[in-house]
């Protein structure tokens, strides 16, 4: 709906009513017709300023009709009908406008926006374009390379900057409204001609052709197989090289294209997902809305390796302060520099002061005894963590919460090693935790709704897409990753090599398949998990028992490698050669590719021919199919909280939805079948074998994925 109302006698103002961002819904774009007619048709209104209620402009169309039918006036005609007005429109921009916002703003005469307002053309994220005129009118506007930026990777500017680029008029630290009204009023009886933007030629661009071309292969590089931002780029391009007309018709062309494609459902999914998300629950009943979260003012880091010194880094930026603690001395003072440089860097990126004062260093652990929240981060042994808990129980004021960054360690364990468990919780951040987005909040079945209330409104605060989920081996991300692995071994084994492997998965989207993956993160760190487990036996034994461990298959190959010294990027050898330890440049090892052909001789296996296609199903549906088993066992919520946990952390590609989406894509009784056949296949692969859920689901159906939780009989958890 738009309201209408006369001020200043000879001043209509539209105001967009639809809470909470005024997206542009039927009703909306009703409103917008209605109004501006009224306004233009009355003799008493010599100009019109459009606004938003509760101070936000507009964030764009509605993405909510997008999977329906949509009734209601056009965006386009409606835009153009404001400019060809012969009253002066003006946008009074406060809060957002975005996509569809901007455009009704670009097609408005005049923009003015209040200091703390964004603006941007975020379309790309959600696998359109800006197809409301704003391909056609932003490169006029400002130019073809700042419109290329803004369209193609959909970042939202300040005012300020929008106030450089020229998207807007004027900017105001006072009420945008009055100043709107203000300005309106001062340019009302003026010539409209030169503030029509469809009219604009666009400006000159010399090399237009090499432009283009570069930045076209810039977006595809990037785009990791996302077709919206390099239409984005086939928009612009029409824009600088055609009249307004049929730029418009090649913009319409393109998102007829990008509007029914399944990676704009996938990002659409991605956007109501993280937003899900935060509308947590958990198995006891608990929720987000019912449970209050306390104040965190003052927070503490234990250990401070590379785990603790991300988490200050993250905590001091959000505004915190911080206890940073580091019982060994070298360590602390290698800390310290390590942090401010980090916050210094931060800080010059944003343009403003690094938080270095918000952090006070020291070696005692009886330094935390008024924070709020501890997040301990020191090596992941169970023994040590219990010892830090126990003493962090004796030192901290009571109600303290207590929070492990483990990765692998169970959080139930260490909460019952403290005399109040219900103040535990697991927050599992992700290296490097100042930069990944993702953040675990793991509860015990003893967690008290309020510690994960807390734990999750400060993974927001600290711009986490954070996530709760139950207690299980390696929780979410890193369970479902297991069978993942597992599998890629396998292949290798069977006559894969770690390029075609890595190859399938980097065309799939992955931005590094996962012997790259492996090699960055180093192979040692699986390894010491595997001796954990009793999984290791020194040389990878021989004979039949060889490659059988507990009963199922198993493949030695990690260890052995690791028995090698090959531990990945940091030792120049691991699944690939690298010429500087650190360096990202993987080379293929012959000698990698001999030890596999003297593997497979020494256990008599018979390489075959493997393609890309048998290496995305085994490892994504053995993925996808412990996603299963973890909605099944109530450890998380919903799909989305796996599909958020796997784009925001795993490299999962966006346009592609996340795993549990891409199953509902692909077709569930298609994944059962494949499973299947895998199962067959390989019998002693028990991660092969289908997922009960699946089966229920696909007898169920195979009902859309937001009606899984009916099929999800109840919400129970192993815990
Ligand atoms: C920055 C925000 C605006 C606000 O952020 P914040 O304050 O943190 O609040 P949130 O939690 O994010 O959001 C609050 C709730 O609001 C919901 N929300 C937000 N934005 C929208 C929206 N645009 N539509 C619907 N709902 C929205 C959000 O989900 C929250 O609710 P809940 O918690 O989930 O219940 C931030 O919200 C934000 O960034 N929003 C998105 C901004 C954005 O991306 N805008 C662009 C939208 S797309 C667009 O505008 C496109 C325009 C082009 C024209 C489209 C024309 C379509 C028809 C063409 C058809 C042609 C093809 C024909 C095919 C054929 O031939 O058949």
């Amino acid at each position: 709906m738009a309201a209408y109302k006369r001020v200043s006698e000879s001043v209509a103002l539209i105001t967009l009513q639809n809470p909470p961002v005024n997206a542009l819904s039927a009703a909306v774009r009703q409103g917008i017709v209605d109004t501006v007619e009224r306004a233009l048709s009355d003799p008493n209104v010599t100009a019109v300023v459009i606004c938003g209620q509760n101070g936000v402009f507009c964030g764009g169309a509605d993405i909510k009709e997008f999977g329906s039918n949509m009734s209601g006036p056009p965006l386009i005609p409606m835009i153009h009908a404001i400019e060809s007005a012969n009253k002066p429109v003006v946008a009074a921009i406060e809060g957002s406008a975005l996509g569809g916002g901007l455009e009704l703003a670009l097609g408005c005469h005049y923009r003015i926006a209040h200091s703390k307002a964004r603006l941007g053309l975020p379309e790309v994220s959600l696998g359109l374009l800006p197809a409301a005129g704003g391909s056609q009118r932003l490169p006029r506007l400002i130019g073809v390379p700042a419109a290329l930026n803004l369209i193609t990777t959909g970042r939202h500017v300040t005012a300020a900057e929008a106030l450089q680029l020229g998207i807007v008029d004027q900017v105001t630290d006072h009420n945008t409204v009055d100043a709107a009204v203000k300005f309106a009023l001062s340019v009302a009886g003026r010539s409209l001609d030169p503030r029509r933007i469809s009219t604009y030629p666009c400006p000159q661009q010399p090399d237009l052709d090499a432009l283009f071309e570069e930045v076209m292969q810039k977006v595809r590089r990037s785009a990791r197989g996302a077709i919206a931002p390099i239409a984005c780029v086939q928009a612009v391009r029409a824009a600088a090289t055609l009249p307004y007309t049929q730029g418009m018709a090649r913009e319409q062309e393109l998102m007829a294209t990008l509007f029914t494609s399944g990676q704009a459902r996938a990002l659409q999914y991605c956007f109501f997902a993280q937003r899900a998300v935060g509308r947590w629950r958990m198995p006891s009943g608990a929720r987000w809305d019912t449970s209050k979260p306390r104040p965190v003012h003052k927070a503490a880091v234990i250990g401070l390796g590379t785990m603790g010194r991300g988490i200050t880094v993250a905590l001091a930026q959000t505004g915190l302060s911080v206890i940073a603690v580091e019982t060994q001395e070298k360590q602390l003072m290698e800390a310290k520099q390590a942090v401010s440089g980090m916050l210094e860097r931060g800080a010059k990126r944003r343009g403003v002061a690094p938080a270095l004062d918000r952090i006070i260093y020291s070696q005692n652990i009886q330094a935390v005894a008024d924070v709020d929240l501890v997040i301990e981060a020191v090596f992941e042994d169970v023994a040590l963590k219990t010892k830090v808990f126990k003493q962090l129980s004796a030192v901290c004021k009571p109600g303290t919460l207590l929070c492990t960054n483990t990765s692998a360690l169970d959080v139930d364990q260490l909460a019952s090693e403290t005399p109040n468990p219900e103040l535990v919780v697991g927050m599992h951040f992700f290296a490097p935790a100042h930069v990944m987005k993702l953040l675990e909040v793991v509860y015990g079945p003893r967690s008290s709704p309020e510690a994960v209330a807390t734990a999750m409104q400060l993974g927001k605060k600290m711009g986490k897409a954070s996530v709760a989920v139950g207690n299980c081996r390696g929780f979410v991300g890193n369970r479902m990753l297991k069978p993942y692995v597992e599998q890629a071994f396998f292949l290798l084994e069977e006559g894969a090599t770690p390029e075609l492997v890595d190859r399938a998965l980097e065309e799939f989207g992955f931005p590094m398949g996962v012997f790259t993956m492996s090699d960055l993160s180093g192979l040692d760190v699986g390894w010491r998990v595997r001796k954990g487990d009793g999984l290791v036996e020194p040389g990878g034994a021989s004979g039949r028992s060889a490659r059988v461990r507990q009963g199922r298959r198993y493949s030695p190959l990690g260890d052995l490698l690791c028995e090698h010294g090959r531990f990945g990027q940091k030792t120049c050898r691991g699944w690939y050669q690298y010429d500087k330890p650190g360096s990202r440049v993987a080379r293929s090892d012959p000698w990698l590719h001999s030890f596999l052909e003297a593997y497979r001789a020494e256990h008599g296996l018979v390489a075959r021919r493997i393609d890309h296609q048998e290496v995305l199903e085994r490892c994504l549906y053995a993925l996808i199919n412990e996603g299963f088993h973890i909605l099944d066992d109530g450890i998380a919520a919903g799909p989305e909280d796996i599909d958020v946990i796997y784009v925001s952390g795993y490299g999962w590609p966006r346009h592609r939805g996340g795993p549990m989406f891409y199953a509902n894509m692909v077709g569930l009784a298609k994944v059962l079948e494949r499973l299947e056949h895998y199962h067959q296949a390989h019998p002693d692969v028990p991660h092969l074998q289908p997922c009960s859920l699946l089966r229920r689901l696909v007898a169920s159906g195979s009902p859309p994925i937001h009606r899984w939780g009916e099929v999800i009989k109840k919400l129970h958890s192993q815990l």
